[in-house]
């Protein structure tokens, strides 16, 4: 592969490059606005090609192209990289004739481009990254008028280019938000409001496909005097591992959340009390055994648990489980805590 020299990179490279990469544009899918616009220059320029390049650190990377397939170059064999050199852009009536392209592989080869038109793509401070340009096998010169719209074409592109930016801001920020409103901070698990909406949607699903909802119920024992022992923050830390400890064992199907200071609620649709039982059981057993690394030390936990299974029915709900999840987990802390309790099916 034949090498071409180096086309000069301008002062502000680092800095620019920098903007290139803030907008996240490079490599990103085929996106038809950027299409269009690219259609739009070329008619407006009465061209066969046209071009939204890219100009990154050693390649130019074509958003859009109009006229051909192409999608990336190397650096130091595309116009473009000419053209971000140049504050007003850069228009070539004749690139056989021009010093700066005449060798270039795409005019003294196939496809022999004669003429070029480029608009730089300049971000609101002032970089440029890029160019929107028109090419044709012909040599000729665009006229005034074509040039200009080509420029205030560029400007659309820049916007677009923008927009799309802020609606990827937009919607990264939207996704924290709405972890933050669906998740409890400490526990990782669904919070309260999630965690009822998620009961409420497999109730109904439970009743429409027709198949058993079974809720777990359980309750950190003594919690308290894990506070008082060890202080609140080493507390943290325990409901913090215990609800890793649950997200780690559960399966995908299952939910997770925390209904209250430190009870916690599982959701299991598809599961009989049989097996929800055995879940439960599994649980405790495991759990008896974990140990939770605070600064004050490894702290064990044990819990209690309350099994209940709702068959599809006109008495099951949210609240019939839960109440009947909760009366179990209490009768477990009074038959003596670290056990499972099975509620009446609801
Ligand atoms: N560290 C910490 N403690 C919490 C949190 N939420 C609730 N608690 C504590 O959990 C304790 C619950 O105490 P109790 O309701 O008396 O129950 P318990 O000590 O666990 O006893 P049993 O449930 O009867 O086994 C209280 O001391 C609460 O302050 C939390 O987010 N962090």
């Amino acid at each position: 592969m034949p090498t071409y020299p180096a086309i000069p990179r301008p002062d502000d490279e680092a800095a620019r490059l920098e903007a290139l990469r803030r907008y996240g544009i490079l490599d990103s899918a085929n996106d038809p606005d950027f299409d269009f616009l690219a259609e739009m220059a070329a008619v407006i320029c009465d061209v066969p090609y046209a071009f939204i390049s890219m100009v990154d650190a050693e390649r130019v990377w074509m958003k859009a192209s109009f006229g051909t397939t192409a999608t990336q170059l190397p650096r130091d064999e595309e116009y473009c990289s000419w053209t971000i050199l140049e504050d007003r852009g850069l228009h070539i009536p004749n690139l056989t004739t021009d010093a700066r392209t005449a060798y270039l592989p795409k005019t003294a080869g196939e496809p022999r481009y004669q003429m070029y038109c480029g608009a730089n793509l300049i971000t609101s401070d002032g970089y440029r990254i890029g160019a929107l340009c028109v090419m044709d096998t012909q040599m000729r010169a665009l006229s005034g008028q074509q040039v200009r719209l080509l420029t205030r074409l560029s400007g659309q592109v820049m916007a677009l280019i923008e927009l799309r930016a802020k609606d990827r801001e937009l919607s990264a920020s939207l996704n924290v938000m709405q972890k933050l409103a669906t998740y409890d901070d400490l526990t990782g698990l669904l919070n309260r409001r999630a965690l009822l909406a998620r009961l409420q949607e497999e109730v109904e699903r439970a009743r429409r496909i027709v198949h058993p909802l079974s809720v777990i119920m359980l309750d950190l024992d003594h919690f308290k005097q894990i506070n008082d022992t060890h202080g609140h923050m080493a507390g943290d830390v325990v409901l913090h591992g215990v609800g890793k400890f649950l997200r780690e064992r559960l399966r995908v199907t299952d939910s997770a959340g925390r209904y209250g200071g430190e009870e916690l609620c599982l959701i299991l649709p598809g599961t009989s009390l049989e097996d929800a039982a055995a879940v439960a059981e599994k649980l405790r057993q495991a759990l008896e055994t974990a140990e939770f690394v605070t600064s004050a030390g490894s702290i064990a936990a044990t819990a209690s648990f309350g099994v209940v299974a709702g068959q599809p029915g006109p008495k099951l709900s949210t609240s019939s489980l839960l109440d009947a999840a909760d009366q179990a987990m209490y009768r477990a802390k009074e038959n003596g805590r670290n056990r499972v309790e099975l509620g009446q099916e609801v």
